[in-house]
């Protein structure tokens, strides 16, 4: 850039549940001074507020209805990311059982993923250093121009075993198929499903520490910075 500023960086990543998404972006992004968003939280916050005002989220014409009414705000600090809806903190309510079941149906309105996907854009745009932005549809849909796109995966096993240490020894099969029920959702929609851009690079986090994956992520959007 001619002020001698660098260009802000986009970085894009998408993967199926339990792949080290968000623990991954938060770091990179910490670690390379960027903005960072999670746009899993803002499907899940908008789940919450229809849950929250009794919308039956089975029924799309309803969501669809509404789905203008909500005011979802992200804060992108990777240090302490923030989500507020109608300015109610529900970083936590949005991670509760009744949310985490509805929400692929929920993103799954296309009305509602208009209304995300321009949130995402807006926000990616004004992140001045850049931004890491992870979730389903990123690399595909949001932000196909993206300078760097990574596709996550793991196995279900690895992911499963992740996940019930979050719950506290919950069971590891029950946990297991419904990490695998929600990703058939998530890639069988119609509207930007779960996908692997065609020029993402994947990375297979089965065997991986959290550490070794955003090693190999930085490494990744130094060499792109370098122009390499
Ligand atoms: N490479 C890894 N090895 C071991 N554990 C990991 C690894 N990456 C992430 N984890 C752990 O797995 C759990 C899930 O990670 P995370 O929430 O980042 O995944 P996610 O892809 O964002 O999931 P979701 O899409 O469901 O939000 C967390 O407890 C995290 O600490
Ligand atoms: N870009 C995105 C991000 C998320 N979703 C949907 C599908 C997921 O099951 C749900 C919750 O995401 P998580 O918090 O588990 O990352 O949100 C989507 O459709 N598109």
């Amino acid at each position: 850039m001619e002020n001698g500023a660098a260009k802000p960086v986009i970085v894009a990543i998408d993967g199926p549940s339990g792949t080290g998404k968000s623990s991954t972006s938060k770091a990179v992004a910490a670690q390379l001074g960027l903005s960072y968003l999670d746009t899993g939280a803002q499907y899940r916050a908008i789940t919450w507020w229809m849950v929250n005002n009794g919308i039956d989220t089975d029924d799309p014409s309803a969501v669809a209805a509404v789905t203008g009414k909500p005011e979802i705000v992200s804060g992108t600090d990777p240090k302490s990311p923030t989500i507020t809806v109608d300015g109610v903190d529900v970083a936590g309510p949005i991670r509760e059982q009744d949310v985490t079941s509805r929400v692929s149906a929920v993103s799954a309105v296309p009305e509602v993923r208009t209304r995300i996907t321009e949130l995402q854009r807006t926000i990616a745009s004004a992140a001045v250093t850049g931004i890491v932005v992870e979730g389903r549809d990123i690399g595909t849909t949001v932000l196909p121009g993206a300078d760097l796109k990574i596709f996550l995966t793991a196995s279900p096993e690895a992911r499963a075993a992740r996940r019930s240490g979050e719950l506290k020894g919950a069971d590891l099969n029950t946990t297991r198929e419904a990490l695998i029920r929600r990703d058939a959702a998530d890639s069988g929609r119609k509207t930007s499903p779960l996908a692997k851009a065609g020029d993402a690079v994947e990375v297979d986090t089965t065997e991986l520490t959290l550490q070794q994956v955003v090693e190999c992520v930085v490494t990744l959007v130094e060499e792109k910075r370098a122009g390499k």
